[in-house]
């Protein structure tokens, strides 16, 4: 297919080009000592060491007795955890009431456990002691041990210093609790890709039924969970008028001290000269990650066809610099997502803004259907900017085309890949990749329907998209699975 670029006709990128050059765009961000609770869902950026042994010394596996020699055994004191220790070691035909994680003493060789121990006061027979006064009188132990058992030796579980996993690895929960019980606070971990969203249209509106000529944004609700899905975060949604200075304000690093002002409210009717205003509190709490895009360290990508041939792709050291102003919580993310004004209609300012900022446009429409006018530009502070087209679906299809690939470049999450045969009749376009909503079963992929660009209801149906490649002929298909 071609579309005119800025001053000039050009092929647009195939869909498969397209998403390698995205991936290749996406500059491997630093690793972030990150807090416990913040790092969950990151990937590990070195691996993870015991930083102390499990257990950190022998311990009882059991609530009983540890004891040392041949019994009966005299109890001589009670260890528990977190308690004082036995101080002196154990002499034979001697036993220390002890709790399940206690430190066994110096010379125990097995811990009897209560439920199979014995119990005698006075003499080992249990002469002499009053039943009034058991406690003043010598307590024993009696019971059949097996020399070493029930007791955890200091590194049994894992030695001091053993790697435990991988860089790379996902940070779960369970990981979380393995750390820490490893004794870290903190993890080195490849930062979440924060996402700023900028939802563009005079008729969109963002609450309540939409009056005549207006359109509910069917984009901002589902990019969150789409940008989580995919390893990054969106930190902040703008709502922007159809006007190319909200935007090109937005998309400036701030120089001014004019705090964006949260707010929760909606406005009915947007009017072009209504400011921008945050949909979402920035979060209260910033993390301590930078800028996804802040490496130092140019990675560069690979050559892709289309608008960017001939021209390498590197990483500029996104600024985070954010000294208030409009877009100071655009500023503070790494990627970019403008929603909308992908087209090149009198409404559409999006490229025109980027040519004025001096941004550098890395892919220039994508030959895919829907979502063809979507882009992929680089800032000149080196953040990334995806924008997705206005209609609904068209806009889904373009975040799995072009900020799927770089949020999980960033993040490090790979995504799966899948083929299928297709159950259905699907006509293939002859120039352009097609992605149809599919539904997988045992017979292969079913199309759902209902994928016309303006609406998500296919989307919603199906379990995943199908990669229909140009003058397709039946041949099994990739699948993208859906968020
Ligand atoms: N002359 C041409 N016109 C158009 C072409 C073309 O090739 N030549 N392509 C069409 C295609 S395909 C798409 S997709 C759209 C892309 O348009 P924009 O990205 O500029 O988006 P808008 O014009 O602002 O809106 C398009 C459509 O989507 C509705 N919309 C916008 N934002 C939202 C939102 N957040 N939630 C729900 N719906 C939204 C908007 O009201 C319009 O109906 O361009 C075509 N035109
Ligand atoms: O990119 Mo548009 O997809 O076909 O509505």
């Amino acid at each position: 297919m071609t579309v005119v670029g800025h001053d000039r006709l050009v092929e647009a990128m195939s869909w498969a080009a397209a998403r390698a050059l995205a991936a290749g765009a996406a500059c491997s961000p630093k690793p972030v000592s990150t807090p416990l609770r913040e790092a969950l869902g990151c990937r590990l950026a070195a691996p993870l060491t015991a930083l102390v042994p499990v257990p950190g010394v022998d311990v009882s596996a059991m609530d009983g007795y540890a004891v040392a020699g041949e019994g009966p055994w005299r109890v001589v004191g009670r260890v528990l955890a977190g308690g004082a220790p036995h101080e002196a070691a154990l002499l034979g035909g001697e036993a220390v009431e002890i709790a399940t994680g206690a430190p066994v003493p110096a010379g125990a060789e097995a811990v009897l456990p209560w439920e199979h121990a014995t119990i005698t006061h006075g003499t080992p027979q249990g002469e002499g002691a009053t039943a009034a006064s058991p406690d003043w009188a010598p307590t024993w132990a009696h019971g059949l041990i097996e020399v070493g058992k029930h007791i955890r030796r200091r590194g049994e579980d894992i030695a001091e210093g053993a790697v435990v996993l991988g860089a790379g690895a996902v940070v779960t929960p369970v990981v979380l609790g393995l750390a820490a019980g490893l004794g870290h606070d903190t993890l080195l971990v490849r930062p979440r890709p924060r996402v700023a969203v900028l939802v563009t249209g005079d008729e969109v509106v963002h609450e309540g039924l939409p009056a005549p000529g207006r359109v509910r944004d069917a984009i901002g609700p589902f990019l969150p969970g789409l940008v989580e899905w995919a390893g990054g975060h969106v930190t902040t949604t703008l709502r922007l008028p159809d006007a190319p200075h909200p935007l090109t304000k937005a998309l400036t690093t701030p120089t001014t001290a004019s705090p964006a002002t949260p707010t929760t409210a909606s406005p009915a009717t947007p009017t072009t000269a209504s400011p921008a205003v945050p949909a979402t509190a920035p979060p209260a709490t910033p993390t301590t990650a930078p800028p996804a895009g802040s490496s130092s360290a140019p990675d560069g990508g690979e050559l892709g066809g289309g608008v960017t041939e001939g021209r390498g792709v590197s990483c500029g050291g996104a600024s985070a610099a954010s000294e208030g102003g409009l877009g100071e919580v655009v500023a503070a993310a790494g990627v970019v997502v403008v929603c909308g004004a992908s087209s090149k209609g009198p409404a559409d300012h999006l490229r025109a803004v980027l040519a004025d900022l001096g941004a550098d446009v890395l892919i220039d429409g994508v030959a895919v259907r829907p979502g063809h006018p979507q882009l992929l530009a680089r800032l000149p502070d080196g953040r990334l900017l995806v924008g997705l087209p206005g209609n609904p679906f068209a806009a889904l299809a373009a975040a799995l085309t072009l900020l799927a690939p770089v949020l999980r470049e960033l993040a490090g999450t790979a995504a799966a890949k899948e083929t299928s045969a297709l159950a259905g009749a699907v006509r293939a376009h002859p120039r352009d990749t097609r992605l149809v909503p599919v539904r997988r079963t045992g017979e292969g992929a079913v199309p759902v329907g209902h994928d016309r660009p303006g609406s998500l209801w296919g989307a919603a149906l199906a379990d995943a998209l199908a990669v229909v490649p140009p003058g397709w002929a039946g041949e099994q298909v990739e699948l993208i699975e859906l968020p």
